[in-house]
């Protein structure tokens, strides 16, 4: 079984795919001092509570954290005695390269997020992800991905807000009754909230208007369902669209060796 590892700035996802369906997902806090072992114990505990039989004897890893990729290769090779693909590295083959300036790094995440919305929705697509940054990846006619947006992201704003200013409160986000708050916290409530509407509507109208085409908008991240709730512009909040796109990005490199 296929064991996907999903890497961001805050959380990191475990999926575990039995080639039809996700039998298990676990998420766990990004930390780029967590060791090998601490990722086997912490996994095969959820394995044995959950209950879920799994042999695990393939990887695939996108991390938006350099620093963490060592430790979860140890993990594969240790554990599971296999060696991962890497989302990013020159061995692991994606189906349509990203096409940007030279020399752009692009974020693996974006770019698994570009396959698997191709995989779904075909070309002509922008993928909103509300994970630590707000990005937006625009994927062309034939998949690849042509550039995009990246934003603070909704979290880092109220962190940034709550620094910043003495007077002002750590807050959770959350859909605000109303525009107008009455108190300071949901005054910083609707300021991130309605703002953060404003800004994928914004930003998405824009890119639609410099493509000049239809274009389908996914949504995805740990707060895309808080935005959908606030808006039309989505026309799917898919929250497991980059473990989908993992498995794809395994499959296409597992086509390739065999062919
Ligand atoms: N169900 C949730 N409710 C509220 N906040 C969430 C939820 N899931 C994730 N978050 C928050 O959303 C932000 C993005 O999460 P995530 O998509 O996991 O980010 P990343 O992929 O960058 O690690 C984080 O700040 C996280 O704390
Ligand atoms: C923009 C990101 C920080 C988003 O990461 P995330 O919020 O998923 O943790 C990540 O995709 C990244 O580090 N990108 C590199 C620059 C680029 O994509 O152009
Ligand atoms: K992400």
């Amino acid at each position: 079984m296929l064991l996907a590892i999903d890497c961001g700035n805050t959380n990191t996802v475990f999926s575990i795919w039995d080639g039809r369906e996700f039998i298990a997902t676990w998420r766990i806090a990004t930390d780029h001092k967590r060791t090998a072992d601490e990722y086997f114990v912490w996994l095969s505990s959820l394995m044995m509570l959950t209950k879920t039989e799994a042999q695990i004897d393939e990887a695939i890893i996108s991390s938006t954290v350099p620093r963490v990729v060592f430790n979860l290769r140890v993990l594969c090779n240790r554990y599971f005695d296999c060696r991962p693909l890497v989302v990013g590295k020159p061995e692991c083959a994606l189906p349509v390269a990203p096409r940007v300036d030279q020399g752009t790094t692009v974020g693996p995440d974006r770019l698994v997020n570009t396959v698997a919305g191709f995989d779904r929705h075909g070309g002509n697509l922008i993928v909103v992800d509300f994970g630590t940054a707000t990005t937006f990846d625009v994927v062309d006619t034939d998949g690849a991905y042509i550039g995009g947006v990246i934003a603070p992201g909704v979290n880092l704003s109220l962190e940034a807000l709550h620094m910043a200013a003495a007077a002002l409160p750590h807050v959770d986000v959350t859909k605000p009754a109303t525009a107008i708050g009455t108190n300071t916290v949901a005054c910083m409530q609707s300021g991130v909230y309605w703002g953060y509407i404003g800004l994928a509507e914004g930003i998405v109208r824009q890119i639609r208007a410099e493509r000049d085409r239809p274009m389908k908008v996914i949504a995805t991240g740990g707060l895309a369902p808080l935005f959908q709730q606030g808006t039309d512009l989505f026309d799917s909040v898919e929250d497991d669209l980059t473990m989908h796109g993992l498995v794809l990005i395994h499959r296409h490199n597992k086509e390739l060796e065999t062919a």
